[in-house]
């Protein structure tokens, strides 16, 4: 396939899986080689929006479950998103792709403030958008600020480039006999509790119709060989009304 199968895609990817096989933090080659395919998919005609997660450094539910305040650990995680971008931001930059990092939270001396119609010129520009900080709000995750921007800048597809190759019946790093779901609803989805994306995110996703595509961090060049029209990963779609 020639011209990419999507447009404009907004593509989530896992904070934690950035660290590599370091305990914690940003691993420059795991950072250089998601760069090298972001910047792959814009030189294929791709638009490319991207959330990153905050995990590799700080999640507000874990460090409240050692007694931390939960707004502020919260606050801690968007703040981490932040570093996330940058470091992106910077890998991108160095391969010669105009990027910008836009922010939930306001620290307009580091990066932009999120302005969605800027937000779309950039895209159309064929720059590269980070948006960090998830939503600017505590109690939410980075999945939803991924889900709420893939329908603001109207992508065609939601991806979440996470640990595991799709949605499975389980969590299949708890249970490695999980059967592998290569297509569902949301509804199914969310009546199954299958956790790989909070239910926010999904429900979001769901009331927008907006596709989800879950496939794994791990696999180098699996986004490209989606957007040439293979079909990697699990789709996640709104059903038709019964
Ligand atoms: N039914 C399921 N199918 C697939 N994965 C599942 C399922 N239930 C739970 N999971 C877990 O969900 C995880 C993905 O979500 P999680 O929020 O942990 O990561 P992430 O959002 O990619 O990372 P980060 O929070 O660092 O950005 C998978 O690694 C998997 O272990
Ligand atoms: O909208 C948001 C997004 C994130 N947070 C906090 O940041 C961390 C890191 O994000 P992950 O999605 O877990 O990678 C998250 O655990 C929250 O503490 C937030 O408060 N609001």
């Amino acid at each position: 396939m020639s011209e990419p199968k999507y447009k404009r895609i907004l593509l989530k990817l896992s904070g934690e899986a950035l660290m590599g096989s370091q305990g914690g933090g940003i691993d420059p080659q795991t950072l250089h080689r998601l760069a090298r395919e972001v910047v792959d998919l814009c030189e294929f005609g791709v638009e490319v929006g991207l959330v990153i997660g905050g995990g590799n450094f700080v999640r507000g539910a874990e460090t409240a479950s050692e007694g931390l305040d939960r707004v502020t650990g919260d606050h801690m995680g968007m703040l981490a998103t932040v570093l996330n971008a940058l470091a992106m931001q910077d890998a991108v930059e160095h391969l010669g792709r105009p990027v910008r990092v836009m922010s939930a939270l306001k620290i307009n001396q580091v990066c932009e403030d999120y302005i969605r119609r800027r937000a779309i010129r950039h895209l159309e520009k064929g720059r590269v958008a980070i948006f960090a900080a998830g939503t600017g709000n505590p109690f939410f995750t980075t999945d939803s600020a991924a889900s709420l921007r893939a329908i603001e800048i109207n992508a065609d597809l939601l991806i979440k480039a996470t640990k595991v190759d799709g949605v499975y019946s389980a969590d299949p790093i708890k249970h490695p006999d999980a059967q592998f779901y290569s297509r569902l609803t949301y509804d199914q989805a969310l009546d199954q509790r299958l956790n790989v994306m909070d239910a926010t995110a999904l429900v979001l996703c769901r009331d927008h119709r907006m596709p989800l595509r879950v496939m794994n961090i791990f696999e180098s060049g699996a986004v490209m060989r989606l957007m040439r029209g293979e079909e990697i990963g699990s789709l996640i779609e709104t059903g038709e009304p019964t």
